[in-house]
């Protein structure tokens, strides 16, 4: 069950002026990169739609100048109007043509934008995985911390950059409307200028200031946000169906996100009500302003001041530039927010390695002699326990060796050393004599396979289940049945609907649209296909199969078992099982007790130093052999 609460991290929170412009930069670099020609035909209608409002303000008013004036030989009251020699009609033909091309831009953006949005879509996500898949061990994706981020980028990479292209090219376009209007004003009066300026001014003020605030408030509620869709995934969690069923817990899941909204929904309320009651008078103001200038104009029109044209302009402009201030603002806000978002995606994707890489990787040569631990120390954190105290040992080339141990002695977490999903805090592992530090992680990995004891099952199907541990051979039939056939999963794929094509999954269908199930497998039967996996990696040096068969029944083991041993005879096999009947034919079998090694030897040197090894062998004898404890009635019950 992986569904995590993770912390809630305060990285890629706010972000500094240059943090934010190089993320902007970041942003307008995705877009050139999905498609130079579409970015720079939406630059170029984004400057065309920003200008057109206030040409279109300025034809009006040469149009209406035009027919104020036209035929009237009477000594105006009002002045000459200033505008050039255009027909009223060429004027019209041209306000029509504008309002033409502003319909045309308006459809080409929207469609521009989702031609950025997809082509950003798919370099966002290429980049993000390809840097999540280029982290090679394992100790970052145990982190609550960067799992958060992760989510976030995951987040980000889906909204984040399209959001700040259209919030910057939102924010260019409204900029080219308030320049163009303030343009236009100026050049028929700045007094009228200042006066639009004045009255945007207040209704800028409450704009920037719930925008301050509603960010505010977003950040702080993100945790509990995050927490109600923690409760949410888990209700719909198949994994959490079981527990939750029998449990009885889905009612107190549900409370837990009802009291989450309903936090969430007090805070937004309270805001709402703060902005209703002290920032609803700023805007009246801006109103205030706006009809105070047009009392103003009209009154100086009527002395002869100005022409009714230039009062259809100012009108123009007052409501132009207060909506695209207004708007600005939502831009900026809309991107500063996602910018934030895109700190995360950035982060992720810059994220260095987590493990060190060589300067100059060695080849791995096949194993010929030994694996060999030197004083190996291991723990998860840096303040946490240590699990691998000081262990040393050697593995020869093409012994098997078991290791026995209660649980949490440390078994599992030696063989994720061993595969390089982390590093040893101290000592070293060497390989035929050289650190596996010096290789390439996936060189090392290209000679190991391995059953884990959480392996996976995936939603693909049966032939991709045991082909996609060796990607060159999934279409090699004869080999993922001779795989299968080994790990005794060949009878039941037999019979399954279209045999090794049969999608193993309650969560897609068989084929895309074709509405036919595809089918689930028992826990024993997924074992055996993460066996076969395993086993599809032919030839590798090194075999792990940590607790393989916990799923198989007793006989099932057995006589799995005994086919592995002759199928991996040559090849160096490390196992771990709590069954320990299975073990006994092992090379050496080393017990562990809390990260150390307590005894080792074969399976009848252990038995006659009647140590831990005995002790747990001779316990789990008794309840085959029903309270007989006899080492050698334990010995026959457990090798049956
Ligand atoms: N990813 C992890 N992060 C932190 N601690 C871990 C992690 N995995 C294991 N541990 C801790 O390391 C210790 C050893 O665990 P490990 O899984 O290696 O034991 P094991 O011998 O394989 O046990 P079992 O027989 O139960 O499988 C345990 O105390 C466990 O809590």
């Amino acid at each position: 069950m992986a569904v995590t609460q993770t912390a809630e991290s305060e990285s890629g929170g706010r972000a500094g002026l240059g943090e934010s412009v190089r993320r902007m930069g970041h942003a307008l670099a995705l877009a050139w990169r999905a498609g130079p020609f579409t970015a720079s035909l939406y630059l170029v209608t984004t400057v065309v739609l920003g200008l057109l409002p206030a040409g279109v303000a300025l034809l009006t008013k040469w149009l209406i100048d035009a027919l104020q004036f036209a035929g009237s030989s009477a000594p105006a009251p009002a002045p000459a109007p200033s505008g050039p020699e255009i027909s009223p009609m060429m004027l019209v033909v041209l306000i029509g043509l504008m309002g033409l091309v502003q319909a045309v831009g308006t459809y080409l953006s929207t469609y521009l934008t989702s031609r950025i949005k997809r082509g950003v879509t798919l370099v966002v996500q290429h980049r993000l995985y390809s840097a999540v898949n280029r982290l090679e061990g394992v100790r970052r994706f145990e982190d609550p911390a960067f799992r958060d981020r992760l989510r976030l980028a995951q987040q980000a990479a889906i909204t984040a950059p399209d959001a700040v292209i259209q919030a910057l090219f939102g924010a260019l376009q409204r900029l080219l409307t308030i320049t163009g209007f303030l343009g236009v004003l100026v050049a028929i009066s700045p007094v009228i200028t200042v006066i639009t300026i004045a009255a945007a001014l207040p209704a800028l003020f409450v704009q920037l200031s719930i925008s301050r605030q509603q960010a505010s408030m977003m950040w702080r509620m993100s945790p509990r946000t995050r927490r109600r869709m923690f409760y949410q995934t888990l209700m719909l969690d198949l994994a959490a169906i079981k527990e939750t069923r029998l449990f009885g817990s889905g009612g107190f899941l549900l409370g837990r996100m009802h009291d989450e909204t309903v936090s969430v929904n007090s805070a937004e309320e309270r805001l709402d009500r703060r902005i209703l009651l002290t920032q609803g008078p700023l805007s009246v103001l801006s109103a205030v302003v706006a009809s105070g200038g047009l009392v103003w104009m009209i009154a100086a029109t009527i002395r002869g001041e100005f022409t009714i044209g230039d009062v259809s302009a100012f009108i123009a402009a007052v409501a132009g530039v207060q909506g695209a201030m207004t708007v600005i603002v939502a831009d900026i806000t809309r991107g500063y927010q996602s910018l934030l978002l895109l700190g995360h995606y950035v982060d992720v994707v810059r994220v260095g390695p987590d493990l060190p890489v060589p300067a100059d990787p060695r080849p791995v040569a096949p194993l010929r002699g030994e694996i060999r631990l030197d004083d190996v120390w291991f723990r998860y954190t840096d303040d946490g326990p240590w699990v691998i105290r000081g262990l040393s040992m050697t593995i020869p080339a093409g012994s098997t060796l078991a290791i026995v141990g209660l649980n949490g002695a440390g078994k599992s977490t030696l063989v994720k050393l061993l595969c390089r999903m982390y590093d040893p805090t101290f000592g070293s592992i060497r390989w035929d004599g050289a650190d596996i530090r010096e290789f390439r992680v996936d060189d090392l990995r290209s000679r190991i396979s391995a059953v884990f004891q959480d392996y996976m099952s995936y939603d693909l199907s049966a032939r991709e289940n045991i082909g996609i541990s060796s990607l060159e051979h999934m279409d090699d039939a004869d080999r993922i049945d001779a795989a299968a056939r080994d790990a005794g999963a060949a009878d039941f794929s037999a019979t399954l609907p279209r045999g090794y094509d049969t999608m193993l999954s309650r969560m897609f269908y068989q084929d895309e649209g074709d509405g036919s199930d595809g089918v689930t497998l028992s826990g024993g039967q997924w074992q055996r296909l993460a066996i076969a996996r395993a086993l599809m990696r032919r030839g590798r040096d090194l075999l792990f199969l940590d607790e393989p068969m916990s799923g198989l029944d007793a006989a099932a083991e057995q006589d799995l078992h005994e086919r592995l041993r002759v199928l991996r005879a040559g090849a160096t096999t490390v196992l771990t099982s709590h069954r320990l009947g299975t073990l006994r034919y092992a090379d050496r079998i080393v017990v562990m007790q809390e990260g150390r090694i307590t005894e080792e030897g074969g399976h009848d040197a252990l038995m006659s130093v009647q140590g831990e090894y005995a002790r747990l062998f001779s316990l789990q004898a008794a309840d085959y052999v029903d309270g007989d404890t006899s080492e050698q009635d334990a010995s026959k019950a457990l090798s049956r």
